[in-house]
């Protein structure tokens, strides 16, 4: 488990440890040798851990000849690439490596983006709006990210125009554009994670909502990964496409 004594490593332990069919074999958080995890003989580590060391790890567990399911947040199209071509260069020891790399493991944030992306081709109007606890270090959550570009990818196909929208430039509240779709962040102490994605027409709305009231909630889906990604060589975004909803 890289990133171990976080909120989710903490989980993330538990719940293999509570798992018949898994082993918890090595943690590992800032400031640890690297060889905690390469000697440890994992066989797929978890990692939950900040945005700047995530895609580091994923290249060094690759050369160790493990497999990854990541959770944590910050990837970019570049890094994704990045990794898609170590796996494509890694030497006989890293063959056939899965990397599986998810923005939320939750079912009902899967799920609400699943649903968003079909709805998203019938609405003038869509946004997003995330709420999380104030500890997150980054904003918009990296679920966020994922519902607005697969809500962009199915207007554009659609041929549809850009939300309408007034407002001139130099005001400060429309929040992030997400290849042309606002997406807004709360912090609130008492939330864990949350996402609702608004669509409007005239005279009709559409609100879906998603709450993980607890961090066991993204548990399932994280145990499906760890057990589904040495079935998967290469790159796999997106918890949906090991739930068979794509
Ligand atoms: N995909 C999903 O379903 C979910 C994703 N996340 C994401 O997971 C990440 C972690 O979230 P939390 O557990 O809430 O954060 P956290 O801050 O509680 O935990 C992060 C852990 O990473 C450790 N860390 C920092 N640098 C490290 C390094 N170089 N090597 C190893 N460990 C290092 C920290 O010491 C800390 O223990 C965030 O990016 C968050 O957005 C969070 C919840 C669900
Ligand atoms: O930091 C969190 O807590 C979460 N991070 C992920 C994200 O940024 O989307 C997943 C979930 O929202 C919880």
């Amino acid at each position: 488990m890289l990133g171990a004594a976080g909120r989710m490593g903490q989980t993330v332990c538990a719940a293999v440890e509570a798992a018949p069919d898994l082993e918890l074999v090595a943690r590992f958080d800032a400031g640890d040798d690297f060889s905690v995890v390469a000697g440890s003989g994992a066989h797929v580590a978890v990692d939950f851990t900040i945005p700047a060391v995530t895609e580091a790890n994923v290249h060094a567990l690759i050369d160790a000849g493990i497999h990854a399911v990541v959770g944590t947040t910050g990837w970019t199209d570049e890094s994704r690439t990045r990794v898609t071509e170590h796996l494509a260069q890694a030497g006989p020891a890293s063959q056939g490596l899965g990397v599986l790399i998810a923005p939320n493991f939750g079912l009902s944030a899967v799920l609400a983006m699943t649903f968003a992306a079909k709805a998203a081709r019938y609405f003038e109007s869509a946004e997003v709006i995330e709420l999380h606890h104030p500890d997150k270090v980054d904003a918009p959550s990296g679920t966020a990210r994922h519902t607005a570009r697969a809500i962009a990818a199915a207007r554009a196909e659609a041929g549809l125009a850009p939300s309408p929208d007034a407002t001139e430039s130099g005001f400060e509240a429309r929040g992030a554009d997400v290849d042309g779709v606002r997406v807004h962040a709360v912090r609130l102490r008492g939330l864990v994670a949350h996402e609702e994605i608004l669509f409007g027409n005239v005279g009709e709305q559409l609100i879906i909502r998603q709450d993980s009231f607890d961090r066991v909630s993204f548990m399932p889906g994280v145990l499906l990964a760890v057990r589904e990604v040495v079935t998967r060589p290469g790159l796999t975004v997106g918890l949906e496409n090991v739930l068979d909803l794509t």
